[in-house]
């Protein structure tokens, strides 16, 4: 695992096309999977669960379920980004693992995005390193070689959404409590390029340009409508008809199925890859602005306050 850990991004060659493989990269990871339990049945399933993600691997399928578990609301943390990055690299390097389903173990939330505690009142190096995580979730899952398949059983603001529309597919439950979207605006933060263009793939230019700019949050109907999500389905259905999807999605050969999905992220990939340090410096630069961090306090607070 340490040499997996140690390893950068590389591109693997694959007959004639090039895929790409993320490195999971944070210096913090061995603490962190040591916490982690598994086992593995003769059948070559197995199961593994550290503080913030589970993850079941069926062996006769070859699907994984990743399950998100870090409450209250699954909020992307520095440890939960290294766990799950670690366990989606370890599923990739895994021969008997062709697929995986992203979905949450907790109710009501798929997940809340970013944790707003690791951009607010932290110092600069804190906020480089919590980004750089950021970008590695989003390299491994827009970069990932295998079926990534996202069940959304609950709300999923900003980073929530990032993964979601990271993946290949999208099967969001149909509670209209629920919703989905880049809010960023309207904490008084903006999305940088590579969540943007990660919307512009998904749902084209001009719906992104006013999502951005409103920070919009779509209900599943909506986000139906305009090609947010893939399937909205009756919640108790989300985890069986993302199996049933997978299942049709694994009949197709791997190899191609993985060319034509690199030929279509590969230049996206590539363009974060050649600009990580500026995309890190311009985050470090943007967070610490004192108006920025006047937002996001007034939004933490105004969160807690809705509770009240
Ligand atoms: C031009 C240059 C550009 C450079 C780039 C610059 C900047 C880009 C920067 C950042 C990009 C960020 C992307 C993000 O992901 S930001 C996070 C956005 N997330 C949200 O807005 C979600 C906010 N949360 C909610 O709406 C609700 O909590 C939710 C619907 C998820 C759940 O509601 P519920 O009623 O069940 O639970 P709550 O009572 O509201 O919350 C419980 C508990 O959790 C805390 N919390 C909620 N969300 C977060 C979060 N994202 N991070 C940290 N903590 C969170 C909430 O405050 C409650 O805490 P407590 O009161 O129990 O202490």
């Amino acid at each position: 695992m340490a040499a997996v850990l140690r390893r950068g991004f590389r591109l693997v060659s694959f007959g004639s096309s090039q895929l790409l493989c993320g490195g999971c990269k944070h210096g913090r990871t061995s603490s962190l999977s040591i916490c982690s339990t598994s086992s593995r049945n003769s059948s070559s399933s197995s199961s593994s669960s550290s503080s913030h993600v589970k993850v079941d691997l069926d062996g006769s399928t070859g699907i994984a379920v990743v399950k998100f578990q870090s409450s209250p609301v699954n909020s992307m943390s520095l440890d939960f980004l290294t766990e799950l990055c670690i366990s989606l690299e370890k599923l990739e390097l895994d021969r008997s693992c062709r697929g995986v389903i992203l979905t949450s173990a907790l109710p009501k939330i798929f997940s809340a995005g970013l944790d707003i505690t690791e951009m607010y009142g932290k110092n600069p190096e804190h906020y480089a390193e919590f980004w750089k995580s950021v970008q590695e979730i989003w390299l491994k899952v827009y970069g990932y070689s295998k079926i990534a398949i996202a069940a959304i059983n609950g709300s999923s603001p900003a980073g929530g959404c990032l993964v979601s529309m990271a993946c290949d597919y999208r099967i969001m439950a149909d509670d209209p409590r629920y919703r989905i979207g880049l809010n960023e605006a309207q904490l008084g933060i903006v999305a940088p390029f590579w969540f943007k263009d990660t919307m512009v793939n998904t749902v084209g230019f001009r719906t992104t340009e006013l999502s951005l700019q409103f920070g919009l949050m779509y209900s599943p109907s909506d986000a139906l409508k305009i090609g947010l999500v893939d399937q909205v389905v009756p919640e108790e259905n989300v985890l069986s008809t993302a199996t049933e999807t997978i299942t049709k999605w694994l009949a197709i050969p791997d190899h191609a199925r993985e060319i034509s999905k690199s030929m279509m992220r590969k230049p996206m990939v590539d363009r974060l890859l050649a600009s990580r340090e500026s995309d890190i410096k311009n985050f470090v630069n943007f967070i610490t602005k004192d108006s920025i961090q006047k937002s996001l306090g007034f939004y933490m607070n105004s969160l807690k306050q809705r509770k009240a």
